[in-house]
């Protein structure tokens, strides 16, 4: 009564319908491969008829060899070892295929996974750390696709396994089959009863992993900072602390599978004595033969071996429905709004330049702390806007409204064409901003081929002039192989400075009408600074550049300064300008 109970609260709990749901989710991948899959569940049949009519043949050939039916002997020995021969054979075509599927599906999910991860809305990205993210796309992705895979086919073939070693055994021996199916019972509540405790397990030791991919991750990017503060004791104590959790979490988990393992074992034990008891009775009291005994013995063996294969899906399900569900989660998190359709009119005022207007905005990224407040910005065709004020009061925050990553909780953020037709700021109107940001972006890969990442069709002259205009070929020229030098990954080989240059000339080649430079050229001498400024409005005509800075030598070169601070965003009059810059 009691386990009765047990049952029902765990289906009460929503662990099978949220598993359901998952496997749901799972199996869509797979509908692509439906042929393949119905393909390898047949050869799974097939493979088991013959390995059955093998153990048939072998029962033949031993009641041959004890004296009945001598005139079957060649033909038994024949059937038994070519059956032997195709299971074989179609076993391998099985591993083929079944590499062959999972690698196509593993590829499709990862990809489709990927798309949908980028395609999210960036607040909502940002919440989880990179190394998480990094897990759940390694890992979680893997055991899907090997799920979306094995799965269905495994047990469809193991239940066909199943029962055409029953209907075997039955043929022969009724009494037989009646204590094989003593197993099915008691092994199917067991494993449900373990199950919610698996997924707890199987969650905590995901959960785990992710937080030691994060804190690599973090850690081997930012080695200089650990060398320099000499902090390699402090992370490699870190490291060590990790592992002992993860230790613990892992050995708690296989503690759990150990003590199920031997229940199920015990269980499957008692069956197969039982088994073979009944059998040697019915041998003793003349009721079979010695082939009949052989046959139960060998069908005995694949009957437990179907069953638990059928059992050890179980684990392997929760281990996939876990991964499922860390999947579903982040790729069901909102998606960026691309109101395409809206931005359409903008299209052919692209080259008379775009004004940005921030109108009475509020923002928070967290309710309890208010970011900016009934604020309001503008920046016009051919000026260059600076957005100064202490760190941390927002000054990003709004070029990330800019870009459309985050919208305003109340009030407007608007891109205006030149005939004052307006629309809403979003993910859709990104292609109008050339973006540099604070810190280094240069990705792996020689320098015009970071340039050509914006514009893949660039020429060399193209890219040229863009690094011209960021002040960046002076040092380019000089090296043996010019644009087609190598650079690491964050710019390993070049200055800051440079690095930020490069940063610039690609946003420049991207030739967009507005250029935000967060902080861009802050590793830059004050004399490169205004040359680069001078270069973009000189030389691209329409610009609109909106910079922040903590730099006064950048404000002499705009047209109009906003302070951000305690929340409120204003726009400095000249008195306060020079005040302001006085306080530098
Ligand atoms: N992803 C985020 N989630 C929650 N709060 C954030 C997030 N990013 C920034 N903030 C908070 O928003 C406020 C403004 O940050 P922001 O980066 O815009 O400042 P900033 O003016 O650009 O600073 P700095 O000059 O140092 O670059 C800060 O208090 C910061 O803690």
């Amino acid at each position: 009564m009691e386990s009765i109970k047990i049952i029902i609260r765990k289906i009460k709990d929503g662990s099978i319908k949220e598993m359901w749901d998952e496997f749901k989710w799972m199996m869509s991948y797979a509908k692509n491969y439906k042929k393949e899959i119905i393909f390898y569940i047949f050869l799974g049949m097939f493979s088991t008829v013959m390995t059955l009519i093998s153990s048939i043949a072998s029962k033949e050939l031993i009641d041959v060899v004890t004296g009945h039916k001598i005139s079957k002997a060649p033909l038994m020995a024949v059937i038994m070892i070519s059956m032997s021969l195709f299971s074989l054979f179609f076993g391998s075509i099985m591993s083929r295929i079944t590499i062959k599927i999972n690698i196509r599906i593993q590829n499709d999910i990862q990809a489709d996974i990927f798309d949908k991860i980028i395609g999210v809305n960036w607040l909502d990205l940002s919440k989880y750390p990179s190394g998480d993210i990094l897990n759940r796309f390694g890992s979680d992705v893997s055991t899907v696709a090997n799920s979306a895979i094995g799965w269905v086919p495994d047990i469809i073939v193991s239940i066909f396994n199943f029962i055409a070693t029953l209907c075997v055994v039955m043929y022969y021996d009724p009494t037989m089959m009646v204590l094989t199916l003593i197993n099915a019972p008691i092994m199917l509540i067991s494993s449900k009863l373990m199950m919610s405790k698996m997924r707890k397990y199987n969650m905590k030791v995901k959960e785990m992993n992710s937080e030691v991919m994060d804190f690599q991750t973090e850690t081997f990017s930012n080695m200089d900072s650990i060398k320099s503060f000499d902090l390699t004791d402090l992370f490699s104590r870190r490291l060590r602390d990790f592992q002992d959790k993860y230790k613990e979490v892992n050995l708690e988990y296989n503690l759990f599978s150990i003590k199920t393992n031997i229940i199920l074992s015990l269980i499957g034990m008692v069956i197969q004595n039982l088994f073979f008891v009944w059998a040697v009775y019915r041998l003793w009291t003349g009721n079979i033969t010695y082939g009949e005994m052989t046959l139960f013995m060998t069908q005995s063996g694949r009957m437990s071996s179907a069953f638990s294969s059928l059992v050890s899906i179980i684990p392997s399900t929760v281990n996939s429905t876990i991964s499922a569900k860390r999947l579903m989660e982040l790729i069901s998190l909102p998606r960026e709004d691309r109101a395409e359709d809206d931005c359409e009119g903008l299209k052919d005022s692209v080259s008379h330049g775009f004004s940005v207007k921030l109108k009475d905005v509020d923002f928070s990224y967290v309710k309890e702390k208010q970011v900016i407040k009934s604020s309001s910005f503008e920046a016009n065709r051919n000026e260059i806007v600076a957005l100064v004020g202490p760190s941390g009061q927002g000054k990003t925050t709004l070029i990330r409204m800019f870009l459309g990553l985050l919208s305003p909780n109340s009030g407007e953020a608007v891109l205006c064409d030149k005939n004052g037709e307006e629309v809403t700021l979003n993910a859709s109107t990104r292609k109008y901003f050339s973006y540099v940001p604070q810190g280094n972006t240069i990705f792996s890969g020689t320098i015009a081929q970071n340039l050509r990442m914006v514009k893949e069709d660039a020429t060399d002259e193209e890219i040229i002039e863009a690094l011209e205009i960021a002040c960046a070929y002076e040092f380019v020229k000089e090296l043996p192989d010019g644009i087609n030098t190598k650079v690491g990954a964050r710019g390993r080989g070049f200055s800051e400075g440079q690095a930020q240059r490069i940063s610039i000339a690609r946003a420049i080649l991207r030739d967009a009408p507005i250029l935000l430079l967060d902080e861009a050229t802050s590793a830059l001498d004050i004399f490169t600074e205004k040359k680069v400024l001078n270069n973009i409005i000189k030389q691209k005509p329409n610009k609109t550049c909106i910079v922040t800075t903590h730099r006064p030598s950048v404000l002499n070169l705009c047209q109009r300064v906003y302070k951000v601070e305690k929340t409120k965003l204003s726009q400095l009059s000249e008195t306060e300008f020079e005040e302001f810059a006085s306080n530098f």
